[in-house]
Protein backbone atom coordinates (compact mmCIF):
# COMPACT_ATOMS: atom_id res chain seq x y z
CA UNK A 1 0.00 0.00 0.00
CA UNK A 2 1.03 3.19 -1.20
CA UNK A 3 0.49 7.09 0.83
CA UNK A 4 -2.28 8.79 -1.12
CA UNK A 5 -2.00 11.55 1.02
CA UNK A 6 1.28 13.08 3.23
CA UNK A 7 0.65 15.78 5.29
CA UNK A 8 3.69 17.04 7.24
CA UNK A 9 4.39 19.91 9.89
CA UNK A 10 0.70 21.57 8.55
CA UNK A 11 0.10 24.86 10.67
CA UNK A 12 -2.74 27.21 10.51
CA UNK A 13 -3.05 30.53 12.17
CA UNK A 14 -6.12 32.76 12.89
CA UNK A 15 -4.70 35.62 13.88
CA UNK A 16 -3.08 34.67 17.21
CA UNK A 17 -4.69 31.24 17.38
CA UNK A 18 -2.82 28.43 16.57
CA UNK A 19 -5.56 26.46 14.94
CA UNK A 20 -3.00 23.88 13.80
CA UNK A 21 0.48 23.79 14.73
CA UNK A 22 1.81 20.53 14.01
CA UNK A 23 -0.35 17.86 11.87
CA UNK A 24 1.46 15.17 10.46
CA UNK A 25 -0.98 12.35 8.94
CA UNK A 26 -0.53 9.56 5.91
CA UNK A 27 -3.67 8.47 4.31
CA UNK A 28 -2.74 4.68 2.25
CA UNK A 29 -4.18 4.21 -0.71
CA UNK A 30 -7.60 2.38 -0.65
CA UNK A 31 -8.09 2.44 2.85
CA UNK A 32 -10.01 4.38 5.43
CA UNK A 33 -8.60 6.66 7.90
CA UNK A 34 -10.30 7.73 11.06
CA UNK A 35 -9.11 11.11 12.08
CA UNK A 36 -10.30 12.44 15.71
CA UNK A 37 -9.77 14.59 18.74
CA UNK A 38 -11.73 16.43 21.29
CA UNK A 39 -13.77 19.78 20.39
CA UNK A 40 -11.72 23.01 18.84
CA UNK A 41 -8.56 20.13 18.09
CA UNK A 42 -8.40 21.44 14.52
CA UNK A 43 -9.93 18.70 12.85
CA UNK A 44 -12.16 20.67 10.57
CA UNK A 45 -9.19 23.26 9.83
CA UNK A 46 -7.00 20.18 8.85
CA UNK A 47 -9.78 19.27 6.28
CA UNK A 48 -10.00 22.43 4.82
CA UNK A 49 -5.96 23.08 4.20
CA UNK A 50 -6.40 19.55 2.93
CA UNK A 51 -9.01 19.99 0.37
CA UNK A 52 -7.76 23.99 -0.50
CA UNK A 53 -10.98 25.68 1.43
CA UNK A 54 -7.89 27.22 3.68
CA UNK A 55 -4.48 28.10 2.76
CA UNK A 56 -2.26 26.45 5.70
CA UNK A 57 0.24 28.71 7.04
CA UNK A 58 3.07 26.29 7.02
CA UNK A 59 3.65 22.54 6.44
CA UNK A 60 3.15 20.72 3.36
CA UNK A 61 0.13 18.68 1.76
CA UNK A 62 1.10 16.20 -0.68
CA UNK A 63 -1.48 14.14 -2.67
CA UNK A 64 -0.09 11.42 -4.94
CA UNK A 65 3.33 12.53 -4.50
CA UNK A 66 2.33 16.80 -6.18
CA UNK A 67 2.25 19.10 -3.26
CA UNK A 68 -1.13 20.60 -3.02
CA UNK A 69 -0.48 23.05 -0.16
CA UNK A 70 -2.57 26.11 -0.83
CA UNK A 71 -4.02 25.32 -4.09
CA UNK A 72 -7.34 26.41 -5.18
CA UNK A 73 -10.51 24.22 -3.61
CA UNK A 74 -11.65 23.60 -7.50
CA UNK A 75 -7.85 22.33 -8.19
CA UNK A 76 -7.85 20.33 -5.24
CA UNK A 77 -11.37 18.59 -5.98
CA UNK A 78 -10.17 18.27 -10.08
CA UNK A 79 -7.36 16.37 -8.57
CA UNK A 80 -9.27 14.25 -6.68
CA UNK A 81 -10.45 15.09 -3.25
CA UNK A 82 -13.55 15.19 -2.59
CA UNK A 83 -15.63 16.11 0.67
CA UNK A 84 -18.22 16.47 3.05
CA UNK A 85 -19.15 19.16 5.63
CA UNK A 86 -19.78 18.96 9.31
CA UNK A 87 -22.80 21.45 9.08
CA UNK A 88 -24.72 19.73 5.90
CA UNK A 89 -25.06 22.15 2.75
CA UNK A 90 -27.81 20.61 1.22
CA UNK A 91 -29.00 22.73 -1.29
CA UNK A 92 -32.57 23.00 0.35
CA UNK A 93 -34.15 24.75 -2.43
CA UNK A 94 -32.83 21.92 -4.85
CA UNK A 95 -33.76 18.60 -5.91
CA UNK A 96 -31.94 15.75 -4.67
CA UNK A 97 -30.92 14.85 -7.88
CA UNK A 98 -30.07 18.56 -9.26
CA UNK A 99 -27.82 18.80 -6.04
CA UNK A 100 -25.93 15.64 -7.30
CA UNK A 101 -25.41 16.94 -10.54
CA UNK A 102 -23.71 19.75 -9.01
CA UNK A 103 -20.90 17.62 -8.53
CA UNK A 104 -20.86 15.50 -11.62
CA UNK A 105 -20.93 18.61 -13.82
CA UNK A 106 -17.14 18.71 -12.41
CA UNK A 107 -15.87 16.35 -14.33
CA UNK A 108 -18.74 15.59 -17.38
CA UNK A 109 -19.38 19.20 -18.42
CA UNK A 110 -22.34 17.83 -20.89
CA UNK A 111 -25.96 18.19 -18.68
CA UNK A 112 -26.78 14.93 -20.18
CA UNK A 113 -23.89 12.82 -18.97
CA UNK A 114 -23.82 14.57 -15.54
CA UNK A 115 -27.22 13.71 -14.83
CA UNK A 116 -26.67 10.15 -16.27
CA UNK A 117 -23.68 10.01 -13.57
CA UNK A 118 -25.66 11.78 -10.56
CA UNK A 119 -28.73 9.39 -11.12
CA UNK A 120 -25.79 5.98 -11.08
CA UNK A 121 -24.29 7.84 -7.57
CA UNK A 122 -27.66 8.25 -6.62
CA UNK A 123 -28.87 4.86 -6.71
CA UNK A 124 -25.13 3.90 -5.37
CA UNK A 125 -25.99 5.81 -2.08
CA UNK A 126 -30.07 4.46 -1.96
CA UNK A 127 -31.19 8.29 -2.13
CA UNK A 128 -32.80 7.37 -6.61
CA UNK A 129 -36.18 7.24 -5.44
CA UNK A 130 -36.49 10.45 -3.76
CA UNK A 131 -33.86 12.39 -6.55
CA UNK A 132 -37.43 14.68 -6.90
CA UNK A 133 -37.33 15.51 -3.50
CA UNK A 134 -36.15 18.99 -2.46
CA UNK A 135 -33.26 19.50 0.20
CA UNK A 136 -34.94 20.64 2.91
CA UNK A 137 -37.73 17.49 3.16
CA UNK A 138 -34.98 15.05 3.46
CA UNK A 139 -34.45 13.58 7.00
CA UNK A 140 -30.66 14.40 8.57
CA UNK A 141 -29.90 10.68 7.46
CA UNK A 142 -30.64 11.21 3.82
CA UNK A 143 -28.87 15.16 4.07
CA UNK A 144 -25.89 13.24 5.34
CA UNK A 145 -26.13 10.52 2.25
CA UNK A 146 -27.00 13.38 -0.39
CA UNK A 147 -23.75 15.23 0.71
CA UNK A 148 -22.29 12.32 0.71
CA UNK A 149 -23.51 11.70 -3.03
CA UNK A 150 -22.77 15.23 -4.05
CA UNK A 151 -18.93 14.49 -3.30
CA UNK A 152 -18.89 10.93 -4.93
CA UNK A 153 -20.36 12.78 -8.00
CA UNK A 154 -17.22 14.23 -8.31
CA UNK A 155 -15.49 10.70 -8.50
CA UNK A 156 -12.86 12.00 -6.04
CA UNK A 157 -9.84 8.94 -5.49
CA UNK A 158 -9.91 10.45 -1.61
CA UNK A 159 -12.80 11.24 0.22
CA UNK A 160 -13.27 13.29 3.08
CA UNK A 161 -15.85 12.83 5.40
CA UNK A 162 -16.53 15.27 8.31
CA UNK A 163 -18.85 13.76 10.84
CA UNK A 164 -21.60 12.16 9.04
CA UNK A 165 -22.28 9.65 11.52
CA UNK A 166 -23.23 12.61 13.56
CA UNK A 167 -27.16 12.56 14.57
CA UNK A 168 -28.07 9.62 13.58
CA UNK A 169 -29.61 6.86 15.39
CA UNK A 170 -27.63 3.55 16.21
CA UNK A 171 -30.05 1.67 12.79
CA UNK A 172 -28.96 4.54 10.81
CA UNK A 173 -25.34 4.66 11.79
CA UNK A 174 -25.63 0.82 10.50
CA UNK A 175 -26.52 2.09 7.20
CA UNK A 176 -23.93 4.54 7.19
CA UNK A 177 -21.27 1.61 7.79
CA UNK A 178 -23.00 -0.12 5.15
CA UNK A 179 -22.35 2.74 2.51
CA UNK A 180 -18.98 3.37 3.74
CA UNK A 181 -17.68 -0.61 3.34
CA UNK A 182 -19.49 0.14 -0.36
CA UNK A 183 -17.33 3.00 -1.16
CA UNK A 184 -14.13 1.86 -0.19
CA UNK A 185 -15.05 -1.95 -2.12
CA UNK A 186 -15.62 0.78 -5.20
CA UNK A 187 -11.81 1.18 -4.63
CA UNK A 188 -11.82 5.09 -3.27
CA UNK A 189 -9.95 6.13 -0.25
CA UNK A 190 -11.30 7.81 2.83
CA UNK A 191 -10.20 10.00 5.64
CA UNK A 192 -12.87 10.75 8.02
CA UNK A 193 -13.52 12.99 11.24
CA UNK A 194 -15.58 11.10 13.46
CA UNK A 195 -16.77 11.56 17.12
CA UNK A 196 -18.90 8.28 17.18
CA UNK A 197 -15.78 6.02 18.31
CA UNK A 198 -18.05 2.75 18.76
CA UNK A 199 -18.67 3.05 14.78
CA UNK A 200 -15.48 4.46 13.35
CA UNK A 201 -12.76 1.70 15.75
CA UNK A 202 -14.34 -1.17 13.60
CA UNK A 203 -14.13 0.06 10.34
CA UNK A 204 -10.84 2.37 10.24
CA UNK A 205 -7.53 0.52 9.02
CA UNK A 206 -5.85 3.54 11.19
CA UNK A 207 -6.58 6.33 13.50
CA UNK A 208 -4.96 9.71 13.48
CA UNK A 209 -5.42 11.46 17.21
CA UNK A 210 -5.08 15.08 17.45
CA UNK A 211 -4.91 17.66 20.03
CA UNK A 212 -4.70 21.30 20.32
CA UNK A 213 -3.22 21.20 16.60
CA UNK A 214 -0.77 19.08 17.09
CA UNK A 215 -0.72 14.98 15.62
CA UNK A 216 -0.40 13.23 19.22
CA UNK A 217 -0.69 9.39 17.50
CA UNK A 218 -0.89 7.70 14.59
CA UNK A 219 -1.80 4.06 14.50
CA UNK A 220 -4.61 1.09 14.62
CA UNK A 221 -7.73 1.45 16.59
CA UNK A 222 -6.71 -0.86 19.28
CA UNK A 223 -3.54 0.57 19.87
CA UNK A 224 -5.22 3.92 20.07
CA UNK A 225 -7.40 2.66 23.00
CA UNK A 226 -4.39 1.88 25.08
CA UNK A 227 -2.09 4.62 24.23
CA UNK A 228 -1.97 7.06 27.31
CA UNK A 229 -1.72 10.40 25.46
CA UNK A 230 -5.40 9.22 24.06
CA UNK A 231 -6.82 8.15 26.58
CA UNK A 232 -5.84 11.78 28.33
CA UNK A 233 -6.79 14.20 25.45
CA UNK A 234 -9.76 12.66 24.31
CA UNK A 235 -11.06 9.27 25.02
CA UNK A 236 -10.77 9.46 28.82
CA UNK A 237 -13.63 11.90 28.45
CA UNK A 238 -16.89 10.30 28.41
CA UNK A 239 -18.80 12.74 26.77
CA UNK A 240 -16.53 13.40 23.46
CA UNK A 241 -17.17 9.93 22.43
CA UNK A 242 -20.44 8.76 24.28
CA UNK A 243 -23.52 7.56 22.63
CA UNK A 244 -24.44 6.27 18.91
CA UNK A 245 -26.74 8.99 18.78
CA UNK A 246 -25.28 11.97 20.38
CA UNK A 247 -25.11 15.03 18.40
CA UNK A 248 -21.17 16.17 19.21
CA UNK A 249 -20.49 19.94 19.23
N1 LIG B 1 -12.41 30.65 10.46
C1 LIG B 1 -11.93 30.65 11.70
N2 LIG B 1 -11.55 31.82 12.28
C2 LIG B 1 -11.05 31.82 13.54
N3 LIG B 1 -10.90 30.71 14.30
C3 LIG B 1 -11.27 29.54 13.77
C4 LIG B 1 -11.80 29.44 12.45
N4 LIG B 1 -12.07 28.14 12.19
C5 LIG B 1 -11.74 27.46 13.29
N5 LIG B 1 -11.26 28.29 14.23
C6 LIG B 1 -10.74 27.90 15.55
O1 LIG B 1 -9.71 26.94 15.31
C7 LIG B 1 -9.74 25.92 16.31
C8 LIG B 1 -9.90 24.58 15.63
O2 LIG B 1 -11.24 24.52 15.14
P1 LIG B 1 -11.78 23.28 14.29
O3 LIG B 1 -13.19 23.58 13.90
O4 LIG B 1 -10.82 22.95 13.23
O5 LIG B 1 -11.75 22.11 15.39
P2 LIG B 1 -12.44 20.67 15.31
O6 LIG B 1 -11.43 19.71 15.83
O7 LIG B 1 -12.97 20.42 13.96
O8 LIG B 1 -13.59 20.84 16.37
P3 LIG B 1 -15.05 20.15 16.45
O9 LIG B 1 -14.80 18.73 16.87
O10 LIG B 1 -15.72 20.94 17.51
O11 LIG B 1 -15.67 20.26 15.11
C9 LIG B 1 -10.87 26.29 17.27
O12 LIG B 1 -10.29 27.01 18.33
C10 LIG B 1 -11.76 27.18 16.42
O13 LIG B 1 -12.48 28.08 17.24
Amino acid sequence: MSALLEVQGLAKRFGSLRALDGVDLTVEEGRLTGLIGPNGAGKSTAFGCIAGALKPSAGSVRFRGVEIAGTAYHRVARLGIGRTYQIVQTFADMTVLEATTTGALMRRPRLRDAIAHAREVLTFVGLEDKRYRLGRALTIADKKRLEVARALATEPSLLLLDEVMAGLTPAECRDAVDLLRRILARGVTVLMVEHVMEVLMPIADRIVVIAAGKTIFAGTAGCAVRDRRVVDAYLGSPLEHGAIAETPT
